[in-house]
């Protein structure tokens, strides 16, 4: 059985009042299997952060079924939701989502912290996953003294730290530069390689070809996916952008 198991997604979003609705996603499905690397692209309104939030209990599908491990998270109690996803998701954003007045060790242990850890544990958990992402020197700075790709890797060490079945990712290195964006694409290889399942929502073309697979979503449906196979990361950039000119022009995949 896979890992993930996404069955007939459908999401329609209603105004309150009931008058317009969106339909977001259509029939969406797919499966990650246990150590894949999955990223998912798209164009904006395609319906990518939609599927994101339904993937991370965030928000509930209209219809179809989303098993974690056999558990359907579409369906779980109101009250299981925030203890599921500390349980079994980590979860990395684009702005980082650190807390601006603790120190980057503090927002590392919050996982922990909420889940009644004890302090010696906490450092045993984190300091060497800091040290293995390269923050193991700044761990007692704030958010505003360090750079953004300090501050992405230190958001990653925070999703490690309850080790998460699914390590949710919504465009991680959109708000870095090029060299934190390397930095945080090889610390995700590596995180790959040593086993951890990861899925990735992304815009960027390079962050894409470092996954093991790329599923392309249009207009609320999976329009595609690209293996790795063999290929190298550059050979996956050119599949990736062929494909990419493919979804833009309305072209068909099969053609
Ligand atoms: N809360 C909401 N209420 C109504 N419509 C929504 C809501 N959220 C998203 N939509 C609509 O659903 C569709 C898919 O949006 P979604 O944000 O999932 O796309 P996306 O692929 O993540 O886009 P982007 O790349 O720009 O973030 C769009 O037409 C959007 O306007």
């Amino acid at each position: 059985m896979a890992m993930l198991e996404v069955n007939c997604l459908e999401k329609i979003y209603k105004t309150r009042l009931g008058g317009n609705q969106v339909q977001a996603l259509w029939d969406v499905s797919f499966s990650v299997e246990q150590g894949e690397y999955l990223a998912i692209m798209g164009e904006s309104g395609s319906g990518k952060t939609t599927l994101l939030n339904i993937l991370a209990a965030l928000d509930r599908p209209t219809s179809g079924s989303v098993l974690l491990d056999g558990c359907d998270i579409t369906d779980l109690p109101e009250k299981e939701i925030s203890k599921f996803r500390r349980d079994h998701l980590g979860f990395v954003f684009q702005d980082f989502n650190l807390l601006d007045t603790f120190s980057l060790r503090d927002n590392i242990y919050l996982p922990m912290v909420l889940a009644g850890k004890k302090p010696e544990e906490m450092k045993a958990k984190a300091e060497p996953l800091a040290k293995r992402l390269g923050i193991e020197d700044v761990l007692d700075k704030f958010p505003y003294e360090v750079s953004g790709g300090q501050k992405q890797r230190a958001a990653v060490t925070r999703a490690l730290m309850m080790d998460p079945e699914l390590l949710l990712a919504d465009e991680p290195t959109g708000a870095l530069d090029s060299k934190a964006t390397d930095e945080l694409l090889q610390v995700f290889s590596e995180l790959h390689t040593a086993g951890q399942t990861i899925l990735m929502v992304t815009h960027s073309t390079k962050a894409a070809s470092h996954a093991s697979r790329v599923l392309f979503i249009k207009d609320g449906e999976v329009f595609h996916q690209l293996y790795r196979g063999n290929s190298t990361n550059e050979e996956m950039y050119q599949k990736i952008a062929n494909t990419l000119t493919l979804l833009t022009t309305g072209g068909d995949e099969n053609e």
